[in-house]
């Protein structure tokens, strides 16, 4: 299974080009979209998922030119949108009994099958007699899941699903995603440097609507080992740093000053001292590298 995007370019009517020559390749497992807000993450899910057309470019899954069979392509995608709908006073069992049908699962012993296995995987069936427009945002996403696993799809685009979860829910609709991941190609989309690094087989970073690096994150971290170093400062001290060294981070510690994290290929100087590389650490040197060169 492999879905390839190759020179894939989007400018809105208003001339922001949100998609610059996107060229990669995604393959079954669990892929992550990161990027900043703006960065072009939803124009690009919903180019993938065929609701906007994109200027130039072509996009095939598993040999299907996608936009030029559109039909034939939604019938194997399962899209699940950042806005999610307002759902009717409808308990989740019957409304995906509801869904289905309109999906064309007429028969009653299969589509109760298909419903509550869709049930058990979300993690829904204890509440399935509830009604979804009283579900938390959290059960409302797994729902958004649930309504899109009825046609067994190949190919399932999840944009920005953890925004606004609280940490409990994030991690039950994380653990969710993990499992569906297993057997599908699933690309998601996130601002959340841990949603990626806790759960994605394979990577990228995405930006101006360009794609600044692909990977899998542990090759991605790894890139980086021996580069990082750290150092405690105060406040002021941090923006000594800043005019002279390649400064990634920088946060608060226990006794109120700042711990400074900084890329360098040698030792940055006096008071520094090396650590191991983080996913977080990729994210920031990746955007800061791709900021002065777009300045310069
Ligand atoms: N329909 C549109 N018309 C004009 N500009 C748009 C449209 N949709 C998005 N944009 C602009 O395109 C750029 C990329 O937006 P996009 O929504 O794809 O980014 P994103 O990474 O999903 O951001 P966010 O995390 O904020 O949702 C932004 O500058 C945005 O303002």
């Amino acid at each position: 299974m492999i879905l390839s995007l190759k020179n894939v370019s989007k400018t809105y009517p208003n001339g922001v080009k949100a998609l610059d020559n996107v060229t990669i390749d995604i393959k079954a497992g669990m892929f992550g979209l990161l990027g900043p807000n703006g960065a072009g993450k939803s124009s690009l899910m919903r180019t993938i998922a065929t609701l906007q057309e994109p200027d130039t470019g072509e996009i095939d899954f598993n040999g299907l030119d996608i936009l030029n069979n559109k039909i034939e392509f939604r019938k194997t995608l399962g899209y699940l949108p950042q806005e999610f709908g307002v759902y009717p006073k409808m308990s989740a069992s019957d409304l995906l009994h509801y869904f289905a049908s309109l999906k064309g699962i007429t028969n009653k012993v299969e589509r109760t099958a298909i419903v509550d296995k869709a049930l058990e995987v979300t993690n829904l069936s204890d509440v399935r007699n509830k009604h979804v427009a009283g579900y938390s945002g959290g059960m409302k996403q797994r729902f958004g899941i649930a309504q899109l696993l009825l046609n067994n799809p190949k190919l399932i685009i999840v944009d920005e699903p953890t925004a606004g979860l609280d940490p409990a829910e994030r991690h039950r609709f994380l653990n969710v995603l993990r499992e569906i991941g297993t057997n599908h190609i699933v690309i998601f989309s996130t601002h959340i440097v841990d949603d990626v690094k806790e759960l994605c087989t394979d990577m990228a970073i995405l930006n101006g609507g360009k794609i600044l690096s692909q990977s899998t994150p542990k090759e991605l971290v790894q890139s980086l080992e021996g580069h990082i170093w750290k150092t405690t400062t105060s406040r002021e001290g941090v923006e000594v740093l800043q005019n002279s060294h390649n400064v990634i981070s920088s946060s608060f510690n226990d006794t109120n000053d700042l711990d400074v994290r900084v890329y360098s290929e040698s030792m940055p100087g006096e008071g520094f001292e090396p650590v191991a590389a983080t996913l977080e650490d990729v994210y920031f040197t990746t955007l800061n590298k791709n900021q002065s060169q777009t300045v310069a």
